[in-house]
């Protein structure tokens, strides 16, 4: 996922250094996949870890002096999950032009009425772009302009970051909390801060056409990858597979990491991304789906609306499907909604996923995602045997099914 923030950021004329937060613990995967992107970007890359979640606005207060630490006049905050065409050289430009150079911008896209609630929601001067009132997931209407996760900042930002930290340590010194520090240092960004920056002349929105989706669920994967891939249609047509003579017949967008091994009778596409190592078969149709490294299709296989996870084997004639989870597409605003798996006690049926884990970028690869399991070395080798129908499942690491399965989350 944070490949392509990565990329976006390192197109900014003047960017220095990424800076990656979380409060996970570094592992082999994420140091194996900071070098390869610092070589591919020619950017430094550092990960930053919190002790605790500290929020966003309380992490980056936290590492305001590794932040400022080269002189940067101004900064981006981008969600890491999040999708976008990432506009941030326009962002620039638009703080040129609009507000004055020291204030603040929020990337803010347009969403529908209902959706808007789910999100953070912007009020601006219509002339001059001022944010005036900002409510973050409010209960009732408030605007369809949404807050993207995506900000400019200067280092001003960290004084009102200061200010909610003390005001924070106060009221809990007042409650005699045993555990005040830690929890004067959890600052939320949008409550705390952007909620008292509205209306003060400093907090300024610039509004996209341009894509961009949440990514809250396995579902949104397949849909942001499709996002993605249309974007390669544009900007990095070289990225996508062609229909060649002796190839497999290539519908729409579809990438293909250069080391699979596809049969010519194949039928890929649209939305597919084949991943490092993966042998599609004869006769095989896969559509909209994400296939991960060292993934196997048998003969006539076919794959729809599916995640499959490394080095999982699908048997010859079997069927895997699932169903899109995929924003109303009569509706030119509207947003995928990040399902629950549960509704009214049941399954709700969603893509099938095969091994499910975490979603993961793709080191060495131009391939929108990959996923990775919670034990890194580990695999997600689920097995399929021939001729069976899997239908809105997911199906957890390293299972061998005997079987065909319907609605079911298979442990
Ligand atoms: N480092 C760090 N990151 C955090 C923490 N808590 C959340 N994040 C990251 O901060 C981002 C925002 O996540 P949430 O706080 O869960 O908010 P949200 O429901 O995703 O809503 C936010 O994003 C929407 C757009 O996708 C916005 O519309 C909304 O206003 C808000 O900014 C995500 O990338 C999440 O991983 C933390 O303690 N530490």
């Amino acid at each position: 996922m944070v490949q392509h923030h990565i990329e976006a950021c390192a197109k900014v004329p003047g960017m220095k250094e990424i800076l990656l937060m979380g409060f996970y613990q570094p592992h082999e995967a994420l140091s194996r996949f900071l070098v390869s992107a610092q070589q591919e970007f020619k950017i430094p890359i550092r990960y930053l870890q919190e002790y605790a979640a500290l929020g966003t606005g309380g992490g980056i207060y936290h590492f305001r002096d590794q932040i400022l630490s080269g002189g940067a006049g101004a900064f981006f905050v981008l969600n890491a999950d999040v999708c976008s065409e990432f506009p941030l050289q326009e962002m620039l430009e638009f703080r040129q032009q609009h507000g004055d150079a020291h204030s603040f911008v929020i990337l803010g896209t347009t969403a529908n009425r209902t959706q808007a609630l789910n999100y953070g929601c912007i009020v601006a001067n219509a002339d001059t772009q001022e944010v005036q009132h900002y409510v973050e997931k409010p209960s009732t209407f408030v605007s369809e302009i949404i807050n993207c996760g995506i900000y400019l900042f200067t280092p001003a930002i960290f004084q009102h970051i200061g200010e909610v930290f003390q005001r924070n340590q106060q009221e809990l010194v007042l409650e005699e909390s045993s555990n005040g520090w830690q929890r004067a240092e959890v600052i939320r960004l949008e409550q705390d801060v952007f909620t008292a920056l509205a209306g003060s002349n400093k907090l300024y929105v610039y509004k996209t056409d341009g894509f961009w989706s949440q990514i809250k669920s396995a579902g949104s994967a397949i849909y942001a990858s499709r996002l993605y891939l249309n974007q390669y249609s544009k900007s990095h047509p070289e990225r996508l597979a062609q229909n060649k003579p002796g190839g497999p017949i290539i519908r729409g967008n579809v990438y293909i990491h250069p080391t699979a091994s596809i049969d010519s009778t194949a039928v890929l596409g649209p939305n597919v991304s084949i991943g490092e190592g993966v042998t599609v078969g004869a006769g095989v149709r896969v559509r909209e789906s994400i296939v991960l490294h060292g993934a196997s299709l048998h003969d006539h296989t076919c794959v729809l609306n599916t995640i499959v996870g490394w080095d999982s084997t699908i048997g010859r004639w079997a069927r895997v499907e699932g169903t899109p989870s995929d924003p109303n597409p009569n509706d030119p605003y509207a947003k995928i909604d990040s399902e629950t798996l549960f509704r009214d006690g049941r399954l709700t049926p969603s893509i099938t996923i095969l091994g499910r884990s975490h979603l993961h970028p793709a080191p060495h690869s131009e391939a929108p995602f990959r996923l990775t399991p919670h034990a890194l070395s580990a695999g997600c080798s689920v097995t399929i045997p021939a001729e069976v129908v899997i239908l809105n499942s997911i199906v957890l690491p390293h299972k061998e099914l005997s079987r065909s399965y319907k609605n079911q989350i298979i442990l």
